[in-house]
């Protein structure tokens, strides 16, 4: 996989018509999702259920969000820490960025696009709710062969149900001269699991275990599908979420979408199967939300590895 000299991430065709579970294109491609995830924690998917149409949509709506009045966007609160409006933090000066929580149910789209939009945004309502589906859609096919190689899918259809997803519309303007170029700074997400997907603009780079950066190169039909930190505890350690940032080149602002998947309201238990003589317990079971509050606190603050810190055995 990669050469020595330029590392790339694998690249997974999940537009295939004959992808369904149980065909031999569905176990192919799962067992490419496994390697792919335990090697980099994250990988391309190559997915054309979002159109071209679709993605231009998505970023006219994000740029119409993110010309809003900064007096509008900071309503976006949320009691999630950093799942609300981000912007015009003097460590990620060039970042901005909002949340729509709950963002593949109809509720959510429109409690969302009703708070920046008192007199209603039907492009906005309809085109970020259809985005966040088919990304969910994507998310769980790429779960259930995960959960289905490691033996665990019962414990993945009950986590199923507490799922949640959170959509970020985010944009990045270019530096001024003298000013930082860093994005976002290096970090792994706090999510199970993240899709991301950007505007031509490059700028998101992806750490290999090895410590090479891999700049990834934006696409309308590619998302970057990565574990979260959650993601970790739950396969026991099996998948462990890559470090990322974003650097700014150029003078061009860059636009991105990250879907997140959060678990709620349930405890993550490490799952049996996941636990025997070679692989012994590595986490306790903990409550998503709370882990998210705690990278928050002093502790979590100054943690290397908050999961760790917080719930590692
Ligand atoms: O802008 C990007 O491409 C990445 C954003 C990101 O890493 C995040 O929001 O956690
Ligand atoms: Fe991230």
């Amino acid at each position: 996989m990669g050469s020595l000299t330029h590392p790339k991430l694998p690249v997974i065709d999940f537009s295939k018509e004959s992808l369904l579970s149980g065909t031999n294109s569905w176990s192919s491609t799962r067992d490419e999702v496994v390697r792919a995830l335990e090697e980099y924690g994250c990988f391309i998917a190559t997915y054309n259920k979002v159109s071209l149409d679709l993605h231009n949509a998505i970023f006219r709506a994000s740029k119409e969000l993110l010309d809003l009045p900064r007096e509008t966007k900071i309503t976006n609160i949320s009691k999630t820490p950093s799942h609300g409006y981000v912007g015009q933090e003097a460590v990620i000066p060039l970042y901005e960025g909002l949340g729509i929580a709950n963002a593949t149910t109809l509720e959510g789209a429109q409690t969302f696009t009703n708070l920046m939009w008192p007199l209603g945004n039907d492009f906005f309502c309809e085109t970020t709710l259809l985005f966040a589906r088919l990304l969910a859609d994507l998310d769980q096919m790429v779960m259930r062969m995960v959960s289905e190689s490691y033996g665990i899918e019962k414990d993945y259809e009950t986590l199923l149900g507490s799922t949640t997803y959170l959509l970020r519309l985010i944009k990045y303007r270019a530096p001024e001269t003298n000013e930082t170029n860093l994005g976002i700074i290096p970090h792994t997400d706090k999510s199970f699991m993240s899709i991301l997907h950007q505007r031509q603009v490059k700028g998101l780079e992806i750490r290999t275990k090895e410590g090479e950066w891999i700049l990834i190169d934006p696409s309308p039909s590619s998302f970057v599908v990565m574990a979260g930190d959650a993601c970790m505890a739950w396969t026991n350690g099996r998948i462990e979420p890559p470090n990322h940032q974003v650097i700014m080149s150029g003078t061009e602002e860059r636009y991105s979408l990250g879907l997140f998947t959060f678990i709620r309201d349930r405890i993550i238990q490490i799952p049996k199967e996941l636990v025997d003589d070679e692989h012994p317990l590595k986490f306790k079971a903990f409550d998503h939300f709370k882990y998210i509050d705690y990278i928050y606190t002093d502790e979590g603050k100054r943690s290397k590895c908050p999961i760790k810190d917080y719930c590692a055995i």
